[in-house]
């Protein structure tokens, strides 16, 4: 044992003798990186904003070949953001840009997968559905071959369930449990439109529910949400007075607001898209606050009897790295039809992408 008067002499001298050992650097993928939601996030990623002000990272970001120029041109503006977390053990810079699958994924602990093809006008579901499957397909391949193996995957490009029930079957390697797809934001914007009903901070709301597909579809539900107030937590279906609201306009401003924004700003939501999409990812990883539930695309395992085989948005708790949908909520008739609408909506995105998966192996 050392006396403690020279326990505290070198406490003084050494004081990094008290601090935890700083943490190793993670590999972030970002797919679609040279675009909108792309060069948002890129920068909340290095900043800390999803896996946490002291873990830092090396970003891998991938885009088309044709993209290359714009892709540098965000790694040059990475480095000349001077971002303290972004760090590499061997690469110092800690960005990769590149547009090969392979090294993009290689070793990476977190992938966010932007890239896709873009519904363009005229475009029938069923083509975006075509074409996204080729892409995910390829994607799936470069994850099981090349990612880290317990690599935790947030799809965001749409139709993003689907995306992501493609990339599952096609990765088998890569755990059910591992791969989500992005409904924060649809969750995020039903927490915002209480907060502006009632008046109330927006930290204030939580536990609203969005079930089902990020589409029109989706069932924003405010029957469980509360409001923190001096008296506790107040039921927001006892804080708004016009009942009405709760089960019409809510539900369709929360499921239209993605086209809403897309024709005030004639491009789709990137700010509050990319911002979802750090929270996913934080709360997954370093877990939701007590009490409190946020929504995810998930693997559905028939909870609230939603079939299985399908990514459907559920409520879900976060608990050192794993989700688990939470159980037992009261569902009424008004909500089993509108969640078994959207339920019914994937199993046709996914009968279309089989279709288009058994024509490619013709
Ligand atoms: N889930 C959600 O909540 C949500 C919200 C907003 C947008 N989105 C979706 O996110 C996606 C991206 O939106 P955006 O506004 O950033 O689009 P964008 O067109 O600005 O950027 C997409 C980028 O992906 C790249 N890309 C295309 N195919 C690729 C591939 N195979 N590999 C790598 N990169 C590829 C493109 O070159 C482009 O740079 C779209 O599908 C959009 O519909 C989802
Ligand atoms: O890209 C879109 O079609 C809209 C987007 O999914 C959104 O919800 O804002």
């Amino acid at each position: 044992m050392l006396p403690n008067s020279l326990l505290q002499r070198m406490v003084k001298w050494c004081p990094w003798l008290l601090r935890d050992e700083p943490k190793q650097p993670v590999k972030v993928l970002v797919t679609g990186a040279a675009g909108q939601i792309g060069y948002a996030i890129v920068a909340m990623i290095a900043r800390g904003q999803m896996l946490g002000p002291d873990q830092p990272v090396v970003l891998h970001m991938l885009d088309l070949p044709r993209m290359a120029d714009a892709l540098n041109g965000v790694r040059m503006e990475l480095v000349d953001a001077a971002l303290p977390l972004l760090r590499g053990r061997v690469l110092a810079a800690g960005v990769v840009a590149t547009s090969d699958e392979a090294e993009a994924f290689k070793g990476v602990n977190f992938a966010v997968l932007i890239g896709g093809w873009p519904r363009k006008e005229g475009m029938e579901r069923k083509d975006l559905i075509a074409k996204n499957v080729a892409i995910y397909r390829g994607q799936a391949s470069a994850l099981q071959q090349h990612a880290a193996p317990n690599c935790k995957v947030l799809v965001v490009a749409n139709p993003a369930n689907t995306n992501a029930l493609v990339l599952k079957e096609f990765a088998p390697a890569i755990p059910a449990k591992n791969i989500t797809c992005l409904t924060r934001l649809d969750h995020n914007r039903a927490l915002g439109q209480i907060s502006e009903k009632l008046g109330v901070h927006v930290g204030d709301v939580k536990n609203a529910v969005v079930w089902g597909n990020h589409s029109s579809t989706q069932f924003p539900d405010a029957s469980h949400a509360t409001v923190r107030n001096e008296q506790g937590e107040k039921p927001v279906r006892e804080l708004v007075s016009d009942k009405t609201w709760l089960r019409e306009e809510f539900v369709s401003v929360v499921q239209q607001r993605g086209a809403a924004v897309i024709k005030a700003r004639k491009q789709s939501s990137s700010l509050s898209a990319a911002s979802s999409a750090c929270d996913h990812m934080r709360d997954w990883v370093l877990g939701t606050p007590k009490g409190t539930w946020v929504s995810m695309g998930v693997y559905s395992d028939g909870s609230y009897g939603v079939p299985k085989g399908i990514f459907y948005s559920f409520p879900v708790t976060c608990d050192k790295g794993e989700w688990s949908i939470v159980q037992g909520l009261q569902v009424d008739d008004f909500a089993r039809s509108k969640m078994e609408l959207s339920a019914k909506e994937l199993e046709e995105e996914k009968a279309i992408a089989d279709e288009f998966v058994s024509i490619e192996r013709d």
